[in-house]
């Protein structure tokens, strides 16, 4: 029986769950990547992306650090070369067309390059000038990102999230239809990843961007994503909307057992291939498929002498569950180990 963690390694998820992106019709990608392929000297940082961003998304790109996000956003804007796979944006190969594609792209790699004694306005009229688009513009883009009253301020004197939030509107100056943001909520405190999280929205419903945005942390980009990809190790471990990943959560059932002899019956468990987690007190934590399971195991501990005093079942939040995609795992492993003599 696959574990929580397993369940996923062992391709559960993608063949019950990656089927609404996969089927889109390819000419409502603005990104598609094929076998998406890259690495730094000998260390092979993405092994083979399938990713597919659909007009009109928010898709969030999420993985721990170092999971290789900045890689894949640098493939996607063509400053890094894939080693191998291919990058379509707008539905033509990247390398092909890049300078008709990109122009329908605006990008903000982790921390903005701005003019710090310079102020807003200025920062963005220095940028205007670099693409030749019309001077209304700037006005325009500083009322999206909601800087029209601070824009004649110096950006020394903005706060991290002022700073994020033009580096949005330098992003925006050419009227992209695609958005791609690396981390933009890295270091804002709660307030100011509420009012990133409220941009994302608006840039999206009211201005009609598909935006691709990375982040290391689900909770911050849970509520404002319609579509997420889940990267670890250098695969996807997920890809599809929200709903479908609160899908997998339901379906990760996850048994709490309170037991009499905790190391006896966890020797039990493993050696029925079980994932078992230890927790505090006699509890331990088993993850089954079915409901039906509980019954199944109870009578298994009793047999092997182990008396069940408690069993509950809890669900798991989709912070656990992208937890248990992305980090190694905390359960044990599930290795059959013999049976400990009572
Ligand atoms: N120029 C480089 N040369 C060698 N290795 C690199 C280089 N840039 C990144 N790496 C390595 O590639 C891996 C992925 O890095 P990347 O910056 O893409 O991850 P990330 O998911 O964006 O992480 P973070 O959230 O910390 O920025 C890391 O192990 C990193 O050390």
């Amino acid at each position: 029986m696959a574990g929580w963690y397993s369940l996923v390694a062992d391709g559960w998820v993608m063949d019950f769950f990656w089927t609404s992106l996969r089927h889109h019709a390819m000419k409502d990608l603005l990104i598609h990547t094929q076998n998406l392929c890259y690495r730094y000297g000998r260390q092979n940082i993405l092994k083979g992306l399938d990713l597919h961003i659909p007009k009109g998304s928010i898709y969030g790109f999420l993985g721990p650090n170092g999971a290789g996000k900045t890689t894949t956003i640098r493939l996607l804007l063509g400053l890094l070369h894939p080693t191998a796979g291919e990058v379509q944006l707008f539905g033509r190969e990247l390398r092909q067309h890049r300078a008709e594609v990109l122009q329908k792209v605006g990008a903000l790699i982790e921390t903005p390059s701005l003019y710090r004694h310079l102020t807003g306005t200025e920062n963005l009229e220095v940028m205007r000038r670099l693409l030749g688009v019309e001077k209304k513009r700037v006005a325009a883009v500083l009322e999206m990102v909601r800087l029209s009253a601070d824009a004649h301020r110096p950006v020394r004197q903005y706060s991290l999230g002022m700073c994020q939030r033009l580096g949005i509107a330098l992003a925006l100056l050419s009227d992209p239809e695609l958005l791609v943001l690396d981390e933009p909520t890295n270091g804002l405190d709660p307030s100011g990843i509420r009012e990133m999280r409220q941009l994302l929205k608006d840039l999206n419903q009211q201005h009609g961007k598909t935006i691709f945005v990375s982040s290391h942390l689900l909770s911050e980009i849970e509520k404002t994503v319609t579509h997420l990809s889940i990267l670890h190790q250098g695969k996807l471990s997920f890809e599809g909307s929200v709903q479908e990943l609160q899908q997998v959560a339901i379906q990760a059932n996850v048994l709490e057992l309170e037991v009499a002899n905790t190391l006896l019956a966890r020797d039990v468990l493993l050696a029925h291939g079980l994932a078992v987690e230890t927790m505090g007190g006699n509890w331990l934590r088993v993850a089954v498929q079915e409901k039906a399971e509980a019954a199944v195991l109870n009578q298994l501990l009793v047999e092997q002498g182990v008396p069940v005093t408690g069993l509950v079942f809890a669900q798991q939040s989709l912070e656990e569950l992208f937890l248990s995609m992305t980090e190694v795992p905390s359960v044990e492993t599930s290795i059959p180990q013999p049976l400990a003599l009572v």
